[in-house]
């Protein structure tokens, strides 16, 4: 049996598992395999050659935004609009293929936003390949697959109606292509790429299209957390420290209502971990523990955008904008586009740093700015590169300190808008 069908299988059985005290344990497991053959899926063939061209954006500026969605929702639109730099946008789907870097300039800071392809289609690509086992696919639901085959089926090129009751309206290929649109074979494994890129972002928009339902943004989840990058969610606060020997010790310093020992070390077993120190800080559920046992999990704010909003109704705009994290707009109107730029920031949850000379006021034109955590020493290593090895003090006025100003070192961390006077050896 393939890794796919177990997989499928696996999941089958999840799925008929009826989920009460009795079954928990054998649940627990199956989760425990799933998660383990998704990686296998996903470790890097030997035979996967190119990184993919067109997708090596150079990171720059102060943060990093990447633009995840299905096609023609309207990304490249958006990227346009915000950014000095032009994305093709069309109606037909797949106009983009690589990533576009654009840059936001917002409250001083330079934003690097990323116009990527409908993400979809390169995972559709990899299913297609799946018979010639060329490309090693990410899983995908039942459902899902069946999106991308009839999607991708050479006669779904040309306008048809969709099959009565197989999928919702909102998923069915009705548009038409001109004979000038990039061809699928062009998009190979193209959604692999952009979600490489996605896990090096720093917030990711998900851009939904208004005028469709809301499968398009399950699947999309669902895509990205088969691939390890959790969205609105922190990293679990367990413990979890493999050892040489001495069995597992398990402890716990909050009631625990989704674990308990026997359930760690079953899971622990599975991945042949068989001495380890575990204390759960935090009342996870048995996936949260898995991330934790396996790792390499990002961990991503995620704003929903909800675009085209001109075509839809006032009722359902007011039910979209009420959801959490979700942000409403039309960019062929330029509606609430501002709104979106302020909730952006919130989320990239930057920090702006002010400069001050002994004896002068300090500088709010030209604020320094890092990610939330930095230090004195980050502080330094902007201004000049060997600022921090000539450093004395500093004095910091702001909310990161008791008194205003406050004599700091170098490990001191600073806060949104403190202002800071650094003294030279
Ligand atoms: N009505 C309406 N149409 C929009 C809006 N924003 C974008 N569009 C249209 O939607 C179509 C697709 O836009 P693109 O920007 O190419 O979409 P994309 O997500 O980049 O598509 P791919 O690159 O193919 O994945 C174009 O015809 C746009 O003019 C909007 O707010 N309202
Ligand atoms: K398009
Ligand atoms: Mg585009």
């Amino acid at each position: 049996m393939g890794i796919l069908e177990k997989i499928s299988e696996i999941e089958k059985e999840i799925a008929r598992t009826q989920k009460n005290k009795a079954t928990e344990y054998h649940l627990g497991l199956l989760k425990a395999k799933l998660a383990k053959y998704r990686a296998q899926l996903l470790e890097p063939s030997k035979s996967a050659s190119s990184k993919g061209e067109g997708f090596d954006v150079m990171k720059s500026g102060d943060a990093r935004v990447a633009l995840i969605g299905f096609p023609s929702v309207g990304k490249s639109t958006f990227l346009s609009l915000m950014t000095s730099t032009a994305s093709e946008a069309a109606s037909y789907e797949f106009t983009t293929l690589t990533c576009i870097p654009g840059v936001i300039e917002y409250k001083g800071a330079n934003i690097q936003l990323l116009d990527l392809p409908g993400i979809i289609e390169g995972a559709a690509q990899a299913r297609r390949d799946l018979g010639d086992r060329k490309i090693k696919s990410l899983p995908h639901t039942t459902i899902h697959l069946q999106v991308l085959e009839l999607r991708l089926e050479p006669a779904s090129l040309v306008p048809q109606p969709c099959p009565a009751g197989l999928l919702p309206r909102s998923l069915c290929h009705l548009s038409s292509v001109p004979s000038h649109a990039p061809l699928p074979h062009q998009g190979k494994g193209r959604g692999r790429q952009v979600i490489a890129v996605a896990r090096t972002a720093d917030v990711v928009i998900m851009m939904l299209d208004a005028t469709k339902g809301e499968v398009q943004r399950s699947l999309l989840e669902k895509e990205l957390e088969s691939v390890g990058i959790r969205l609105n969610k922190h990293k679990p606060n367990i413990y979890f420290k493999p050892r040489k020997g001495g069995g597992v010790s398990f402890n716990s310093t909050v009631t625990l209502t989704q674990c308990s020992e026997k359930l760690v070390q079953l899971i622990l077993h599975e991945y042949k971990i068989f001495n380890a120190e575990v204390l759960f800080r935090e009342d996870c559920s048995p996936d949260e523990f898995i991330d934790v046992i396996v790792g390499n999990r990002v961990y991503m704010p995620c704003l929903y955008v909800y675009n085209k909003i001109d075509q839809i109704s006032m009722e359902e705009v007011d039910r979209l904008a009420r959801k959490p994290n979700s942000v409403v707009i039309s960019c062929g109107m330029k509606l609430n586009l501002d709104y979106l730029l302020e909730m952006l920031w919130e989320y990239l949850a930057l920090t702006c740093i002010y400069t001050k000379k002994r004896g002068q006021r300090p500088d709010f034109t030209d604020a320094i700015i890092l990610r939330k955590g930095a230090s004195v020493e980050h502080v330094c290593h902007r201004i000049h590169r060997s600022l921090a090895s000539q450093f004395k003090y500093a004095l910091v006025w702001g909310t990161s300190t008791k008194y205003s100003p406050q004599r700091v070192g170098l490990t001191h961390t600073m806060e949104h808008e403190d202002v800071i006077q650094i003294v030279k050896k």
